[in-house]
């Protein structure tokens, strides 16, 4: 059975059986006190997957970014500017006295709310932050405390029971990601996500851009064949989802022959088949795209 969230965050969410089994698997081990950690290629879906089960939880839910200039203090807080009283005494005519009082402003970090407050934290793309600072993490994880320093003073706040976190990562060798601490990977329990199967990409694409099963399949069909020609998860369910709903909103009939659904096509799924066949020229993936789109496929 297929069904849809219509609160996912990121548009429905379309959970088929590829998905059931995962869903049910993280959220025994959410419930049960422990972190997930979905791992793949960009664009099989572990934000949406990630969203979806945590708004099942039915708690708060912070959602933190992980980039190379995320340090400790956005996640737990700083000072950040001052604030000034003044009080002036003229009680008195001919006394004239003037306090002043100077304060800084403590702005608290997202991961400090979420902790005690027993948030639903998603941390997404956190390969992509310093190792140093997601250390923070090893003892939130372990020892259910999270240490901030300020003022030349550590506290350690005590972890909410209810606190969970989902984290998401491209694989290690991807661009812009640092690789994590094996302290840190030893502590979550990590599912790695490939694409999703033919019938799941066709549900999906008819749920959120309005093909009709014909067209979802014309569109699956051919993005599935170029995909085998790599590891076989590029080009994305994104680039799919692209084509299905630029030819849904700009009525680009999903004909193999149409001209502009082959200018469409290619246009979208080039530079990722470029990545995947460096050795080609533009010109050779171009053609390729092209036979693709042509190909009868065997029965
Ligand atoms: N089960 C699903 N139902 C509906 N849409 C989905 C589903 N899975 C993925 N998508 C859609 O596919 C696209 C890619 O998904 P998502 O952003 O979750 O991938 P990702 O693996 O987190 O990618 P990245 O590594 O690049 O961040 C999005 O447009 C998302 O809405």
């Amino acid at each position: 059975m297929n069904t849809s969230d219509k609160g996912s965050g990121t548009g429905e969410f379309v959970k088929t059986p590829f998905f059931e089994d995962i869903i049910s698997r993280s959220h025994q081990y959410l419930q049960a006190g422990f972190p997930v950690h979905f791992v793949g290629p960009t664009g099989v879906g572990k934000t949406s997957l990630a969203i979806f089960l945590a708004k099942q939880l039915k708690r708060k839910v912070t959602i933190i970014r992980g980039h190379h200039e995320l340090s400790n203090k956005d996640l737990l807080g700083q000072y950040f500017g001052v604030r000034k009283k003044e009080i002036i005494d003229n009680y008195i005519h001919s006394v004239f006295k003037k306090e002043q009082e100077v304060k800084p402003i403590w702005v608290q970090g997202q991961l400090i709310e979420a902790v005690k407050n027993g948030h639903v934290v998603i941390y997404d793309e956190f390969s992509r932050s310093r190792p140093e600072t997601n250390n923070i993490f090893l003892s939130l994880l372990e020892e259910k405390v999270l240490p901030v320093y300020g003022n030349g003073k550590e506290t350690n706040i005590k972890c909410h029971p209810d606190f969970s976190i989902i984290f998401t990562s491209n694989p290690d060798e991807y661009v812009g990601t640092f690789n994590t601490q094996d302290a840190l990977l030893d502590r979550l329990i990590t599912i790695h996500l490939d694409s999703c199967d033919k019938e799941t990409e066709i549900e999906i694409l008819k749920q959120k851009t309005g093909l009709n099963d014909r067209e979802a399949q014309e569109v699956t069909r051919l993005v599935s064949n170029l995909r085998s020609y790599g590891k076989g998860f590029c080009p994305s369910l994104r680039a799919t989802l692209m084509i299905a709903a630029i030819s849904k909103k700009t009525n680009i009939p999903i004909i193999p022959g149409n001209i502009n659904y082959q200018a469409l096509c290619i246009d979208v799924l080039s530079r990722p088949m470029k990545q995947i066949l460096p050795d080609l020229s533009f010109l050779e993936v171009r053609e390729l795209i092209q036979k693709e789109i042509l190909r009868k496929d065997e029965k």
